[in-house]
């Protein structure tokens, strides 16, 4: 039996008159690898934010069965403050301590050898006393996703990880992902079904409700049978279908 680690039932969102979320139903269990997507505006990053209490649902109940400090979380890039100053090393360091805030102020020396390790192990451990204005958008989510792994977290949750990076640095992301997907849950909000589609083990459609897809292939079909009716980018030469395993690694760019 997997062990459930997030439980949301009938939860409703919304910002002032606007409903965004309603009656939205998910659980997450150990091992997961969930894919997050759905169209623009569909309530990807409000569920997200709702699960890790950072927006008031009006209704609906959400259970963790995993402490929020075991919870790592990678926010949308754009909605971090590149002035705020702050370096790389300090971010990184932030995360451990379980909150949202950026507290670079705790300083103990093993967190401190922790977060190197992470960027040694991220290929970014030069660029460890930057200021983070001073990074390119794959940088800061390198540094974005250490951060997410300072408290070893059991899951992990990350909002659009693959916006502003290079072809080649969506591949070497993905990857890595599987490999902490071994030790961690993993939900990713993704705008590329195609590309996640080759890493996720399940798929959830979030618009206004939230269709969960106990699988990684999905045909534009099923997409609109759920009321995502998503612009699917395949890689094979299979029209209908998102196939979960590929012969070949060629990635699409993607853009926002
Ligand atoms: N703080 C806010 N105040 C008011 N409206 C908001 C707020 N945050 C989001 N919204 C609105 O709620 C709706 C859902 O937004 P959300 O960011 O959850 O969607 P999303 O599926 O993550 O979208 P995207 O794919 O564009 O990231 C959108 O119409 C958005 O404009």
């Amino acid at each position: 039996m997997k062990e459930k680690l997030v439980e949301i039932s009938n939860l409703s969102v919304s910002y002032d008159q606007k409903t965004v979320l309603e009656g939205a139903e998910l659980i997450v269990n150990e091992h997961d690898f969930l894919g997050v997507i759905g169209p623009n505006g569909g309530g990807k990053t409000t569920l997200i934010k709702a699960m890790l209490g950072l927006v008031k649902p009006d209704l609906g109940s959400i259970k963790f069965h995993v402490p929020l400090s075991k919870v790592g979380y990678l926010p949308q890039i754009n909605q971090v403050d590149r002035r705020f100053p702050i370096t790389v090393l300090d971010v990184v360091r932030s995360g451990r301590t379980g909150g949202h805030l950026l507290n670079p102020f705790r300083k103990d020396k093993s967190e401190t050898l922790y977060a190197e390790e992470l960027l040694e192990k991220m290929g970014i451990a030069a660029i460890r006393d930057k200021a983070i204005g001073e990074l390119s958008g794959g940088q800061m989510q390198r540094v974005f996703l250490c951060r997410s792994l300072m408290n070893k977290p059991k899951l992990l949750i990350l909002d659009e990880p693959d916006t502003f990076v290079d072809n080649q640095f969506e591949s070497e992301l993905y990857e890595k992902l599987k490999e902490l997907n071994e030790r961690m849950a993993i939900v990713l909000v993704s705008h590329d079904v195609g590309t996640i589609s080759y890493y996720v083990k399940t798929i959830a459609c979030v618009n206004r409700q939230v269709h969960y897809h106990p699988s990684n292939i999905i045909s534009t079909e099923q997409l609109a049978s759920y009321n995502c009716p998503l612009q699917i980018i395949t890689h094979g030469d299979i029209p209908h279908t998102v196939l979960s395993m590929h012969e070949n690694h060629d990635h699409h760019g993607h853009h926002h």
